[in-house]
């Protein structure tokens, strides 16, 4: 997977995409990460890359110019087009079914907004998905742009380890994830469950599954309304209750 990060802040994206997992996973050529400064389109001889809103009102809008060169840039240089994603307040929340979708492409443009945003023109131009990671405003969308780049690149073969990509999938099947526990047995008097000492698998499943059911009625209602009322629904019959492995 090759992603092209638009930013005002190419240190920003270069840092993070550049440790622990996702660097080792750029070092042995899974995936690439590059970040394109916006400002080196600007128009002008001032790198001015943003400007004050028609209409009035408080803040700056990026200019659309210099988006515009900066998409088309990276496009040139792929030799294709790609999906541009615009990371923004006004996009869809990102969920896991969208991160799987996401990773199916090749490769992906993600567009990092800062100030009040871009002229709408360009976005009208450029733009094929608008992703939210949040209801809440940050101070640009490169957080949300490295968010996709490390939820996405889960998906890419060779990115994780064994073990590391064994991990459950909890919000995959609307499941919040079991508690986990490992060495001491006994910590500030704090006792492991004995059922996973007692190496009977089958309790041990039945266990962690009854643990995510309890932990998503608690902490995720709606998670778990919405895999109750599948269920339903998939039965046809509002007698049958519980939670569907959906
Ligand atoms: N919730 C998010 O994903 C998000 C994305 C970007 C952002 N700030 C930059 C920006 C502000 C306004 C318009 C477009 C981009 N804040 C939050």
């Amino acid at each position: 997977m090759n992603y092209y990060v638009l930013t005002l802040f190419p240190e920003m994206i270069q840092q993070a995409a550049g440790a622990s997992i996702l660097g080792r996973a750029a070092k042995n050529g899974f995936i690439t990460v590059e970040a394109v400064n916006i400002r080196d389109f600007s128009a002008n001889k001032h790198m001015r890359v943003d400007d004050y809103p028609y209409g009035g009102g408080a803040g700056m809008v990026m200019e659309a110019e210099p988006v515009y060169r900066a998409v088309r840039a990276v496009e040139e240089k792929a030799g294709r087009t790609m999906r541009v994603v615009y990371l923004t307040p006004q996009g869809r929340v990102l969920n896991q079914t969208m991160v799987e979708e996401f990773a199916r492409e090749e490769a992906l443009v993600l567009l990092c907004g800062h100030y009040e945003g871009i002229d709408e023109r360009v976005l009208e131009e450029v733009v094929t998905d608008y992703v939210s990671i949040g209801d809440y405003v940050l101070t640009g969308g490169e957080l949300g742009a490295m968010v996709m780049i490390d939820a996405i690149s889960r998906f890419v073969p060779g990115v994780l380890s064994n073990e590391e990509s064994s991990q459950f999938e909890s919000l995959q099947d609307n499941l919040l994830e079991y508690p986990h526990y490992t060495r001491p047995e006994i910590w500030h008097d704090r006792q492991v469950p004995p059922v996973l000492l007692s190496g009977d698998h089958k309790k041990i499943e039945e266990w962690r599954h009854q643990k995510s059911l309890e932990r998503t009625k608690s902490r995720r209602p709606d998670l778990f309304r919405r895999s109750y009322r599948v269920s339903c629904i998939w039965h046809g019959d509002e007698r049958t209750g519980g939670v569907a492995e959906l």
